[in-house]
């Protein structure tokens, strides 16, 4: 498995959206598309679905997930975690998106975590840069604590995706579908039981020296 640093996962970002000119947008729908694509594989349970969707463009994705399930007709609610007026333009922008669609949003009341057979878990991607700490523990300590089966968007939140330690605490995925190439953090014995079962998911950005070479793989 080809594995890449964080700092060169957020500069591949970059460069496809800065050089190439993708739009982050959409790079955000095909992530959201792809991981339908996953769920839809891991044959669960989708009849109570929650996603958990950070202030970052990890939450963005998370969003653009929780629309794509409206639209096949499955009962999922949003619980939006963190500062809304630190969330990014994307992040904002999918919300809007969602509600246009009729998407459930919680905010703020008390969560019934069991009776969520599937959690998705959009808190933290690649964006984490401290330890996990205050109601962040405490949403990761539910999600862990829940019957639900978990799918962790891009990284387990929580999970140093450099290093694969947890930091302080991070969800316990029973899978993790990862943009473009997985993390050198996965690949270690503490990563791989954070993020179970990997799908490596092909979202249009790639490391810009096989574009230059002409090719992708
Ligand atoms: N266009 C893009 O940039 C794309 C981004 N993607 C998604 O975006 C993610 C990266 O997004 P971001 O860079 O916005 O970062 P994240 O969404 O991973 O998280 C960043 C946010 O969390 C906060 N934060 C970090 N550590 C924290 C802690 N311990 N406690 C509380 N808050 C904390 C940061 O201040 C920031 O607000 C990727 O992992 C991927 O899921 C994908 O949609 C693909 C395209
Ligand atoms: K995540």
């Amino acid at each position: 498995m080809k594995t890449i640093s964080v700092s060169d996962a957020k500069a591949f970002d970059e460069y496809t959206m800065r050089e190439v000119g993708i739009p982050s947008l959409v790079l955000m729908e095909r992530a959201a598309l792809k991981s339908i694509e996953n769920i839809d594989q891991l044959k669960w349970d989708l009849s109570h679905v929650l996603v958990v969707a950070g202030s970052g463009n990890n939450g963005g994705d998370g969003l653009a997930i929780a629309r794509l399930l409206k639209l096949k007709g499955v009962s999922v609610d949003v619980f939006l975690v963190g500062n809304p007026e630190h969330a990014t333009i994307e992040r904002t922008q999918q919300l809007m998106f969602a509600q246009k669609y009729g998407v459930n949003v919680i905010n703020g009341n008390p969560i019934d975590w069991q009776s969520y057979t599937v959690i998705i878990d959009a808190i933290f991607g690649i964006g984490l840069s401290r330890d996990v700490s205050g109601n962040y523990q405490a949403i990761i300590q539910s999600i862990n604590d829940s019957n639900a089966k978990t799918l962790a968007i891009d990284v387990p939140s929580g999970l140093n995706a450099q290093s694969g330690e947890e930091m302080g605490i991070a969800v316990h995925a029973n899978a993790t579908a990862t943009f473009a190439y997985a993390k050198q953090g996965m690949a270690s014995t503490t990563g791989q039981a954070y993020c179970g079962q990997l799908f490596v998911d092909d979202i249009g950005i790639y490391d810009p020296k096989t574009i230059q070479m002409g090719g992708t793989q």
